[in-house]
């Protein structure tokens, strides 16, 4: 038996049409800012990805592409700038980042109720105090796929292999606030595969291509794949693979492809963060106008 495949890119679809529903609601349109420093063909990718989608969702969107010697201090000025201004509703930075540039000081110095991507301490303390909040966009994805698909979380065993500040330690906070009994596993964990096996829903974030193999899946479990490795195979030719081995589809329940499973859900659930924090925005504004405070 083969397991189901939980597809991504209509799952991705229902997502974006709520978030342009909900856009078409506010007095304006929701304006992000993405900004990518330096040359790396993915990140540059995925950029023009999410501006694109924007773009067909009704947002209004700006890409500064900066170039790879761009100083923290550069940066930081544009993010401050950014912060300042009313009609910037969401900012972005594109990770990963030069070397010269250190990323905490980055991500902390965006305005939090900007923090499209959530990575500020004050939304990851929120996330993991179980308070509403701007929550990473993979992790959040991930949550809307398994809730489209009918997946149980409550209650479920869930355990995530890999405990990046992108994908795993966020996910472990959403997943707990749902209710699923959470493990989180990584490089230093002894005998991995006695602790995959316990999971209802296992989540694969490690990067490291073709890690989970069919012994270290409970037969019937949901896999999640959020590995997106470019490999070499024998043919010669580069491909994209996943931490997930291809023959889990026989032991696993449900499993998510790699193309096509959790990636356009990160970039959908992204646009979905802006129109929420442009809904918080115009809420808090409207706010202070009703009790007779100035507003810019
Ligand atoms: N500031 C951020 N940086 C990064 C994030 C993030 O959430 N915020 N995540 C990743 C990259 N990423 C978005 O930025 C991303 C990765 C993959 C996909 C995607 O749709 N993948 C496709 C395959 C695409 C391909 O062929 O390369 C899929 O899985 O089907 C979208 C977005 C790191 N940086």
């Amino acid at each position: 038996m083969s397991a189901r495949v939980l597809a991504g890119p209509p799952v991705a679809a229902a997502l974006l049409a709520d978030a342009a529903a909900r856009a078409s609601r506010l007095p304006a349109q929701p304006n992000l800012v993405i900004v990518s420093v330096g040359d790396d063909p993915a990140s540059l990718s995925y950029v023009r990805g999410k501006s694109r989608k924007a773009g067909e969702v009704g947002l209004r969107n700006t890409v500064h592409a900066l170039a790879e010697t761009t100083t923290q201090a550069e940066l930081l000025t544009l993010i401050d700038t950014l912060n300042r201004d009313d009609d910037v509703n969401g900012i972005l930075v594109q990770l990963p980042l030069p070397a010269q540039i250190a990323e905490a000081a980055v991500l902390h110095a965006i305005d939090p109720r900007k923090d499209v991507d959530g990575f500020h301490p004050l939304n990851v303390g929120e996330l993991w105090a179980g308070r509403p909040a701007l929550t990473p966009c993979t992790p959040a994805g991930i949550m809307f796929l398994l809730e489209h698909h009918g997946v149980p979380v409550a209650g479920a065993r869930a355990v995530i292999v890999g405990r990046s500040h992108l994908v795993g330690r966020p996910l472990a906070a959403l997943l707990l606030n749902a209710d699923a009994t959470v493990t989180v596993a990584h490089s230093r964990t002894r005998d991995l595969g006695s602790v995959t096996r316990e999971a209802d829903i296992l989540v694969a974030a490690a990067g490291t291509p073709g890690l989970i193999t069919p012994d270290m899946v409970k037969p019937g479990a949901t896999v999640i794949d959020v590995g997106i490795n470019r490999v070499l195979k024998p043919d010669g030719k580069g491909h994209l693979v996943g931490d997930v081995h291809p023959d889990v589809a026989g032991v696993a329940g449900a499993l998510t492809p790699v193309p096509g499973g959790v990636g356009p859900m990160t970039v959908a659930q992204l646009l979905a963060n802006t129109v929420r924090a442009a809904e918080l925005q115009h809420a808090a504004r409207a706010d202070l106008e009703a009790a007779g405070e100035f507003v810019r």
